[in-house]
Formats: structure tokens, C-alpha cells, sequence
């Protein structure tokens, strides 16, 4: 039976991730390994929890000796690698943390990877899940390819950046199997309200204000998270050894623009009056070193493996609306650290 270790599982991403995969292979054990920060929480897999091939490990990856026991106790076969402090406003308040994480924590990976290893490479992969801010920020035209050079801007992609660039050293140098994608803005289900669409819905909700940073005039490439989980899925198995994919969504909105879309959508979902909601709408200071447009060329990945998005803008937009609305409970525990500490209490691997 393939050993699957899946970092950061219990994450946004990382727990659609782990769902699809502990659904879709029961030929593998999948091993969710998740430090259960404030991100992270064990409530986005409940409807796994129980399957026999569904094994959680409470694990900080920041400890390398912690990691290094992991990896001789269950013998991993291939990593997928999210766990990773995520919020660029975060890591301009707080760098170091991400160095910790997303660096230290992606070599210790690295390093406890390369030893269980060594005596055979074959069949292995270590696959790194990183983001599309690597490239830096693009002008009003053109996108973002697999040979764009890496020009981060925020300590958060800095992070990223340097992560990319040690698995990549780690395949140059111990011929160690990497594959990496660069993946565009996410949105869905579960993910923390701290980023701008479910940060936005929950304000919505509770008449908050809106904040939209700068002149608004900021373009991202949204994709609904399910679609970037059946693309890693894709990579995992199709992708080639040492390649880099983007994955993106073809989808670009200005956030001022995205902000209207959201309010009229919530305002009819909420049985309020049409324009309600964007009375909630303040321009605030803008973010230092804020990117001005993300955009993903994702052919590379379309024309070898045939992946493309599937939910549309519209549906994705619904479904994520839908769910956080009949979701409140999970929208107080996680703003309120109530699932956080339940669940770190609750389990220990030891
Ligand atoms: C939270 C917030 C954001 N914004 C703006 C800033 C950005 O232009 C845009 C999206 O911001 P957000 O923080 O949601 O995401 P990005 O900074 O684009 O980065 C995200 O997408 C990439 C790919 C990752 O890799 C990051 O992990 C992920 O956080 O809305 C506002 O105007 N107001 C707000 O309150």
C-alpha cells in the first residue's frame, strides 16, 4: 500500500486535497500531517476522519527531529507538501514566521525525505505545493509561465520563493524527485476568513465594513479550490520528475469589482435590499508592497495532462456563498480559536 504523507492537511487547501485523495484511493494510506495553527483545523475533515485509510499526525514541521521520527516510524513513500503560513498582511507583520515555516519547516521536509530515501529513489516524489506570487507582480498585459523568473515582493512569497528554490537544489543535488506547482488565487469552502472573499462574506454577514486596501484597482486569478485539488491529483500522477506546472483559473477580477459581485450576490441571498451591502465598502491604506495583477498561463499543464477548471466563476462563487452561510458555527470557532484549541488538546501522535 502507498504512504502518502500530505503536510498540512488540515489547511485549506490541503483538506480538499486529503479528502479527494483518502475518497479516491483506497489503495493508498493517506497520512495528514498538521501542526493545528490557527489555520488548520480538524473540523474540515470530519466526513474522513474514520476511514481506514485516513491516518491524522498532530506534527509541527518546524521540528526537524519530530519529522526525521516520523518518516523512520511510517516509512512515507511520496510527500505532498502544504503546510505553509499563507497570509501575505501576516508575514509583513511577522517575516520570521514565515522563514520558520515555510522555509525551515519545507528543509526539514527536505532533508528527512532525502534519508528515508537513499537506499531507493524509485517511485518517490516529493511534491511542492507553492503559489503564483513567486513571479512577482505582472503590468496590465501578459501572464505568468513556467520560465518566468521569480521576483518575489512580500516576505510571504519570499518565503514560497526560497521553499521552491530548495526543493528544486534538493533535486539538482541528491537527484531527490520533486515536481512544484504555482497555483493562482484560491477560493471555497473552509477556507480562513482572513482572505479577501471569506474575510468579505463574514463582513457581509455581521455589517462589518468591507476593507478594500488601495484604489481597489488590484487583479487576482481566482480558482475554486476543488479544481486546484483534482490538478494536484493530476500532477501527482501524470506530472514529470523535476517539472514545474502553473495552475490557474483563467478568471481575473479586479477587487473592487469582485467586492460589488460578492455584495449584490449577498444582498439577494440575505433578502436585503439590492446596493445594501456595498454601503459597507471603506478604501483603506493600501497594502506595502502590494502586487498589482496575478495571471496564470496554464497551458503547460492543460496540453500534457489535459486539466482545466471545470466550476465556473458563478457556481464557484454560490457554492462558497451557500456553504459559509449555513456554516456559521464554523466561521465563530475558527475566528475565535475555540476549534483550535479543542482539536490540539485532542490529539498527539505519541
Ligand atoms: C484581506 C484583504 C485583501 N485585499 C486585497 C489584497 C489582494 O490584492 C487581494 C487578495 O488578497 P488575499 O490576502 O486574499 O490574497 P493574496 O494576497 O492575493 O494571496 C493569496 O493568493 C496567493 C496566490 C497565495 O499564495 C496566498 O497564500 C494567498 O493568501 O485582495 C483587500 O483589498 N482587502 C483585504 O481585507
Amino acid at each position: 500500500m502507498e504512504k502518502v504523507l500530505i503536510t498540512g492537511g488540515a489547511g485549506f487547501i490541503g483538506s480538499h486535497v486529503a479528502r479527494l485523495f483518502v475518497n479516491k484511493y483506497p489503495n493508498y494510506q493517506i497520512f495528514n500531517l498538521d501542526a493545528l495553527t490557527y489555520a488548520g483545523n480538524l473540523e474540515n475533515l470530519k466526513d474522513v476522519e474514520n476511514q481506514s485509510n485516513y491516518t491524522f499526525l498532530k506534527a509541527d514541521i518546524r521540528d526537524a527531529s519530530e519529522i526525521n521520527e516520523l518518516f523512520k516510524k511510517y516509512q512515507f513513500d511520496k510527500v505532498i507538501h502544504l503546510a505553509a503560513e499563507s497570509h501575505v498582511d501576516r508575514s509583513i507583520s511577522d517575516p520570521l514566521a514565515f522563514v520558520k515555516t515555510n522555509v525551515f519547516g519545507t528543509v526539514n521536509l527536505l532533508n528527512a525525505a532525502r534519508d528515508s530515501w537513499k537506499s531507493d529513489l524509485e517511485d518517490k516524489l516529493f511534491y511542492h505545493v507553492s503559489t503564483d506570487e513567486v513571479y512577482g507582480s505582472l503590468g496590465e498585459t501578459g501572464l505568468f509561465t513556467e520560465t518566468t523568473s521569480y521576483s518575489p515582493n512580500s516576505p510571504y512569497s519570499a518565503s514560497k520563493a526560497s521553499s521552491d528554490h530548495f526543493v528544486r537544489s534538493y533535486g539538482e543535488t541528491f537527484d531527490l524527485p520533486y515536481i512544484i506547482t504555482n497555483c493562482s488565487n484560491n477560493y471555497g469552502p473552509n477556507q480562513f476568513p482572513e482572505k479577501l472573499i471569506p474575510l468579505f462574506i463574514n463582513n457581509i454577514i455581521n455589517k462589518k465594513a468591507l476593507p478594500v486596501y488601495g484604489d481597489g484597482k488590484y487583479t487576482r486569478d481566482w480558482l475554486y479550490v476543488e479544481d486546484h485539488a483534482e490538478a494536484i491529483d493530476l500532477v501527482f500522477h501524470k506530472g514529470r520528475n523535476k517539472e514545474n506546472y502553473n495552475i490557474g483559473g483563467l478568471n481575473e477580477w479586479q477587487n473592487i469589482d469582485l467586492a460589488y459581485l460578492l455584495c449584490e450576490i449577498m444582498d439577494r441571498k440575505l433578502g436585503r435590499q439590492s446596493g445594501d451591502s456595498r454601503q459597507l465598502i471603506s478604501f483603506i491604506k493600501d497594502r506595502p508592497g502590494h502586487d498589482k495583477r496575478y495571471a496564470i498561463d496554464a497551458s503547460k499543464i492543460s496540453e500534457e495532462m489535459g486539466w482545466k477548471p471545470s466550476v465556473s466563476f458563478e457556481k464557484g462563487l454560490e457554492k462558497t456563498i451557500d456553504w459559509y452561510l449555513s456554516n456559521e458555527v464554523w466561521f465563530k470557532n475558527v475566528t475565535s480559536g475555540k476549534y483550535m484549541e479543542y482539536y490540539s488538546k485532542q490529539y498527539n501522535h505519541k
